[in-house]
């Protein structure tokens, strides 16, 4: 298990991470989201070791020293890969994949260069240089090497930020499965909403350096919070219960996801349409709700300045108002 009891640190004594309390456990695997400059990086280079705390750090019983204890930063049971790839360009992809692993066994060393490899689809591009490579494929080739000592726990800092969508989408696929079939624990760093929800065991959603929220994903997505959390999944409504709720009185605010509300031409609250976005699959419709903007989903755009009647389902309202 990774424990971190009361962990803070500064930069400058500018604080950035404040009293973290945190347990994972072993094989699981858990994005870390919150905004920009919220300290997610700071988090995963402090687990890592490379800056000290006061605080106490520990993996499977061992306390992890931080930079006043170790010479060189870092465990050999710990990978950390940040957002820069720190790839040598003259070598090729192979040999960056090796080069932290043993020379003893050339075989079985090339073997499991290819077998990561194929993990981040790279096999093709095997004999060429890192440096002749583009941002996404060095990222690929990146990960590959983190994992080629087999890592207890693995640190990923935007892992996929380079990616094109196809690719990264078969790619965590591959990689989760990997981690899962390996029983590697990983955190991951992420603004992708897809990382936070589809392939992490728990979600830690951070704020001002300090744990905001820490819960299974699908609990996090459909009860959030507050609108800071809700937000980091995408759009979001914040509206007075008693503007989409008929016969409602309270004042109380409730927080709904664009395709949480759908046209309803007899529900009798009107909305009056402001623009329509094409996402693929359906329209995102901006409009207007008594004055307040409302995003909803439709499966057709709408002409700007029709009036529409929109509605929620009761069952969400009530689960999302029950507290
Ligand atoms: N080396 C540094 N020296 C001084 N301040 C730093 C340093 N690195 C980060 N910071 C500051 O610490 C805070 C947290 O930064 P950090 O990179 O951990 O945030 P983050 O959540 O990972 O951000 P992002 O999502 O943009 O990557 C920010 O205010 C940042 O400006």
């Amino acid at each position: 298990m990774l424990k971190l009891k009361n962990v803070s640190f500064g930069y400058n004594d500018k604080p950035v991470l404040k009293k973290i309390n945190l347990n994972i456990a072993v094989g699981d695997h858990v994005s870390l989201i919150g905004e920009s400059g919220c300290g997610k990086s700071t988090l995963l280079q402090l687990i890592y070791g490379l800056h000290h705390t006061d605080g106490f750090v520990s993996w499977n019983g061992i306390e992890l020293g931080g930079p006043n204890h170790n010479l060189v930063p870092g465990e050999d049971f710990i990978k950390y890969l940040a957002q820069d790839f720190d790839l040598m360009p003259p070598l090729t992809v192979s040999e960056n994949v090796g080069k932290h692993l043993s020379n003893a066994y050339p075989r079985k060393k090339k073997k499991r260069i290819m077998e990561l490899l194929e993990v981040v689809e790279m096999t093709e591009l095997a004999d060429a240089k890192a440096g002749d490579l583009s941002g996404g494929q060095q990222q690929r080739v990146a990960l590959a090497r983190a994992l080629a000592n087999t890592p207890e726990l693995l640190l990923l800092d935007e892992p996929f930020s380079h990616i094109d969508h196809f690719r990264k989408n078969n790619l965590r696929r591959k990689l989760f499965a990997y981690l899962k079939e390996n029983k590697i624990t990983c955190i991951i760093a992420t603004h992708d909403s897809t990382d936070a929800l589809s392939f992490a065991d728990k979600t830690i959603v951070l704020k001002n350096g300090k744990i905001y929220a820490n819960d299974a994903p699908q609990e996090i997505y459909n009860n959030p919070p507050n609108k800071y959390i809700a937000s980091l999944f995408g759009d979001i409504n914040e509206v007075m219960l008693k503007s989409i709720t008929p016969n409602e009185t309270s004042l109380k605010m409730i927080l709904l996801y664009p395709h949480e509300i759908r046209l309803d031409k007899n529900s009798g609250i009107k909305v009056v349409v402001l623009a329509s976005y094409f996402k693929g699959s359906n329209f995102l419709i901006k409009a207007s709700l008594k004055n307040k903007i409302i995003y909803f989903e439709n499966s057709k755009a709408l002409m700007i300045g029709e009036s529409v009647f929109i509605t929620v389902d009761k069952n969400l309202i009530k689960s999302r108002t029950r507290n």
